[in-house]
C-alpha cells in the first residue's frame, strides 16, 4: 500500500524561502535553474523514506566504452504509457507506470507548478547508497528528449555535489587540428567552463535550453559523504 503525500497542497511553507530561486544563464542558449528548498524539510524526508523502501531498485549492468560493468549506482524509471522506450548506456530500462507510485504524482505535480509550461512525462530515480556511488559525466542528449530538452532534477537525503562542464566547443576541436600552442587554463576560464552545485534535501535544479548539447553533468565519488541520496530527473519524451 502506498500513502499519498501532500507536497502538491503543501509548497514550503514559508514562501521567502520556496520562492528563493537562482537562474544561471551558462551562455549561447543554456540556462539552469536552482531552487535550493523547493519542497518542505520534513515532507522531503518523508518522500524519501517512501521512495527508498517502495521504488523497485535494480542495479542493471551497463556497457560503458565498449565494456560491461555494473552501473555505479540503483535506479528505476517511470513513464507514461505509449511512450518510445528509453535506452542509455546499452541497458532499456522497464517503464514503471506513474500509478503504482502515488507520491511520485505528487511531485510531479509540484515541478509542473515550479515550472509553468512544463509537460514531463518520464523519470528517471537514481539511489546513491554512499560516496562511492556516483554517476559520471555524461549528457542527457538521447534523441527522444529532442534537441532542447528541461530536466528538472530533485533531491533527497545526503547532499552531494552536481558538477557541470562545458563540452569543447567545435571552435578548439578546429584550434587543436591546426596545432595551437596549448594554453594554459586560466581561472576565469574555468569560472565559464565549469559549474558546481550542492544539491541539498529537498532540493530543485533545472537544466534547460541547450544545456545537454553544450554540457555535461556528474556527481563524483566523495568519501565523506556516507548516507543514501534519492534524486529524481523528471524529463519529457517527445
Ligand atoms: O543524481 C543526479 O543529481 C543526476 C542524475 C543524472 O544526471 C541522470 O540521471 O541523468
Ligand atoms: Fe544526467
Amino acid at each position: 500500500m502506498s500513502i499519498r503525500l501532500q507536497v502538491s497542497t503543501n509548497p514550503n511553507p514559508n514562501p521567502n524561502e520556496s520562492g528563493k530561486r537562482r537562474t544561471l544563464d551558462l551562455g549561447n542558449g543554456s540556462e539552469i535553474i536552482d531552487i535550493p528548498r523547493f519542497l518542505p524539510f520534513d515532507e522531503s524526508w518523508k518522500l524519501f523514506d517512501y521512495l527508498d523502501k517502495e521504488i523497485p531498485w535494480t542495479r542493471p549492468l551497463i556497457r560503458v566504452f565498449g565494456r560491461s560493468c555494473i552501473q555505479p549506482r540503483d535506479t528505476c524509471y517511470v513513464a507514461s504509457v505509449g511512450l518510445p522506450d528509453l535506452r542509455y548506456s546499452g541497458y532499456q530500462p522497464r517503464a514503471y507506470s506513474w500509478d503504482e507510485y502515488p507520491p511520485l504524482k505528487d511531485i510531479l505535480e509540484a515541478v509542473h507548478k515550479a515550472l509553468p509550461g512544463s509537460g514531463f512525462n518520464s523519470l528517471l530515480l537514481n539511489r546513491y547508497k554512499s560516496g562511492n556511488d556516483y554517476v559520471a559525466w555524461h549528457s542527457d542528449d538521447e534523441k527522444l528528449y529532442g534537441p532542447t530538452p528541461e530536466i528538472a532534477s530533485v533531491s533527497f537525503g545526503c547532499e552531494r555535489e552536481f558538477l557541470l562542464r562545458k563540452k569543447p566547443s567545435k571552435t578548439s576541436q578546429v584550434d587543436k587540428c591546426k596545432e595551437e600552442p596549448a594554453r594554459k587554463r586560466s581561472k576565469k576560464d574555468n569560472d565559464v567552463n565549469q559549474q558546481s552545485f550542492t544539491l541539498k534535501h529537498g532540493s530543485l535544479l533545472v537544466m534547460r535550453g541547450y544545456t545537454q548539447r553544450d554540457w555535461s553533468h556528474s556527481v563524483p565519488k566523495r568519501a565523506k559523504a556516507e548516507a543514501t541520496r534519492i534524486n529524481l530527473t523528471f524529463r519529457h519524451v517527445l
